[in-house]
């Protein structure tokens, strides 16, 4: 196609939204208006159910929930006046609480105000949390916030060093919507003995945010922490970034919570629009669904050309890879739907990957995110006439226009600066999108029955370390790999059990190894009196 062509094809297909200043351009992603007519009939239906689920059907079947993210930023829409309620209770909660933190009414018992924030949760509990962190927190905020979203010991000890010696003013947030997530437990755990090490009173510094009555609530109301917010039995984590799991990490910060969710509304309000064309949420969607056949052929790869949202890609990961890659689909058919999500930041994957995304293995789409603005004030000539900015556009359209003569699609989100109104606007205009293409492959978008085999396996795994221990513990002689899966009636997890006591004899923890590492079935096993 000629220039002037692709110019025209730019124009026909661009979405620009006023109230946002948001540009879609999907005219490098090879979708025809053929193919518009073509899906035509399964949008109408998406629309449909679109419509439904924001009215409170129950959209998740396997849990028997509804799915309400859209009500947490016009609360209005919620389908009872109790919802309704709750929502702007939540909110209130979080602005006067983050009030009398701020102005130190609610203080350490030491003295002072609060100055850090220890996060601990994981998945939808951190990964909003995180990336919103990163887009907009202040360079100097109120408080200062750390992430515990792993049961990775290393990774809790780093970041508990670099809170230092201000856990005696550090608050603490467990957020988990269960309430019964492991990792998040156990990082719970780590934090309640280092307060405990330095003499001071976990519950004085305690925040949880989970779902009415789950062993978390329980817990955090027996114990007395400072508080308790709510997340809500018809919000997902992947979808929780504008409910208290997100708002109330972020309002520590001083991140403007209201200009977050008033941009995630205005999202709301462009995405219900039932026309392809002019629904920027449904255009991505059909992007998508175009480009990998509707079965996601080609992977998402997302480059924010914006150091602050590096971590967009990271949060899509989930909200995408969680909502669609299911086994079966809505009618029971096997289907191994999925579009799988990986990125960084542009320019600086240009100098890593993009070397393949340009020559290598097609099997990708590339989602640039443009931002307009390159900094608050002046910039200096880094050479006569161009800035530092103007090289992150160039570079930008460079690669755009280097991948399209290739034949590698793309598309481009063009917004006007990295505000908490565009960040509240880019979520809400990825959970529509997902939740549209959800409908098109006739997915459910809402559960993540595939996560929990890893969870069963791991818990039996724990069991199984107990039963070794065990029997290592009652047996004086050392005993050979076989006998000892024997006497703890596992023979067919041998492997499991090498690789079980392998890590307990790296750490010390009373077993010892004798043999040849590299005959691990001749290995003798025993207990260290
Ligand atoms: O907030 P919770 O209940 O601790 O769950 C954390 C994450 O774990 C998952 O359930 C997956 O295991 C995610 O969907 C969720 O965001």
């Amino acid at each position: 196609m000629d220039t002037l062509a692709l110019w025209q094809q730019y124009q026909d297909w661009l979405y620009y939204n006023p109230d946002l200043e948001i540009y879609l351009d999907i005219s490098r992603t090879g979708v025809t208006t053929q193919d518009l007519a073509q899906l035509q009939p399964k949008f109408s239906q998406a629309f449909a159910d679109m419509n439904a689920l924001e009215a409170g059907a129950i959209a998740n079947p396997d849990e028997g929930r509804m799915v309400g993210h859209y009500w947490l930023r016009d609360a209005n829409l919620a389908p009872s006046p109790e919802l309704t309620k709750e929502i702007t209770d939540s909110i209130q909660q979080i602005q006067t609480f983050v009030a009398q933190i701020h102005s130190g009414q609610i203080a350490p018992p030491q003295g002072g105000k609060f100055t850090d924030v220890i996060s601990i949760g994981i998945g939808g509990s951190a990964l909003g949390p995180q990336f919103v962190s990163q887009a907009l927190a202040p360079d100097h905020p109120p408080l200062t916030i750390h992430f515990i979203d792993n049961t990775d010991p290393a990774g809790i000890d780093r970041t508990l060093s670099h809170v230092e010696n201000r856990l005696v003013s550090s608050l603490v947030l467990v957020i988990s919507k269960s309430g019964g997530t492991p990792e998040t437990r156990n990082g719970m755990v780590e934090v309640q003995e280092a307060f405990r090490k330095r003499g001071l009173v976990f519950a004085d510094h305690a925040v949880a945010i989970t779902m009415a009555g789950s062993l978390l609530s329980q817990q955090a109301e027996s114990n007395g922490w400072l508080a308790i917010f709510p997340m809500f039995d018809w919000v997902g984590g992947r979808t929780s970034e504008l409910s208290p799991v997100g708002l109330l990490p972020a309002a520590l910060q001083g991140i403007p919570i209201l200009e977050l969710l008033a941009g995630a509304k205005i999202m709301d309000v462009a995405t219900r629009v039932a026309e392809i064309k002019t629904n920027p949420a449904a255009l991505l969607a059909l992007s998508w669904y175009v480009i990998g056949q509707g079965r996601g052929e080609k992977d998402m790869v997302v480059l924010p050309y914006k150091d602050s949202l590096q971590l967009f890609s990271r949060y899509l990961q989930q909200l995408v890879m969680e909502s669609l890659g299911k086994e079966k689909d809505l009618a029971g058919n096997t289907v191994n739907q999925g579009i799988a999500v990986y990125g960084n930041k542009g320019t600086t994957d240009q100098h890593a990957y993009v070397q393949q995304l340009r020559d290598g293995l097609n099997n990708f789409f590339v989602t640039f995110i443009e931002v307009l603005a390159d900094r608050p004030g002046d910039s200096v000539d880094v050479e006569p006439g161009i800035t530092s900015g103007d090289y992150l556009c160039g570079l930008l359209l460079g690669t755009r226009q280097a991948l399209f003569e290739k034949g590698r699609p793309s598309l481009t989100i063009t917004v006007p600066d990295a505000s908490a109104k565009t960040v509240g606007a880019l979520i809400a205009l990825y959970e529509r999108a997902v939740g549209l293409y959800g409908f098109l492959i006739n997915v459910n978008a809402y559960h993540q029955p595939g996560v929990e085999a890893g969870k069963k396996a791991a818990a039996v795994n724990l069991a199984l370390q107990k039963q070794l221990v065990k029997t290592l513990q009652q047996e004086a002689r050392p005993l050979k790999l076989t006998e000892l899966a024997l006497i703890a009636g596992a023979e067919a997890q041998a492997e499991t059990i090498y690789l079980l006591l392998r890590h307990l004899a790296a750490n010390q923890r009373g077993v010892k190894i004798q043999g040849p590492p590299t005959k691990p079935g001749e290995l003798l096993y025993s207990w260290q009196r």
